[in-house]
């Protein structure tokens, strides 16, 4: 299996499929803790991150945004004292790609570091 945090985000325009469920519980059982939500009918991935302070939680934002910005793949954030909610869809497909999972890994892997940093 592929690790999906080491893949790159592909350009995406719209005329593919969104992926199917099937392929969507393969992708999320990589990715402990994300959830699929359902909102306006549209899926997408999400999870909320843990701090203890807001210029963590902020800080946490801030490295996901650059990620986001490098891959050309964004998330809805939402950043509040002590936790970040991330989320992403596929505007283009109307529901979840890959690059949407590419991106929770991403995430997952920022937030590792984020840690480590933390207590080392
Ligand atoms: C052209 C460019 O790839 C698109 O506008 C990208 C930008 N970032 C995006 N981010 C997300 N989450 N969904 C998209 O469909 C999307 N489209």
């Amino acid at each position: 299996m592929q690790d999906l945090a080491q893949m790159r985000c592909v350009p995406c325009r719209g005329g593919e499929p969104a992926l199917s469920d099937a392929e969507i519980s393969n992708l999320l059982s990589q990715l402990p803790g994300w959830q699929i939500v359902e909102v306006d009918g549209i899926k997408r991935i999400e999870k909320t991150f843990h701090f203890d302070n807001f210029a963590h939680a902020l800080a946490f934002t801030n490295a996901v945004g650059a990620l986001a910005e490098e891959q050309d793949h964004h998330p809805q954030l939402v950043t509040e004292w002590g936790q970040v909610k991330v989320a992403f869809w596929t505007h283009a497909v109307g529901g979840l790609h890959q690059n949407d999972f590419i991106m929770a890994a991403k995430t997952e892997a920022a937030f590792a570091q984020a840690e480590g940093r933390k207590t080392s």
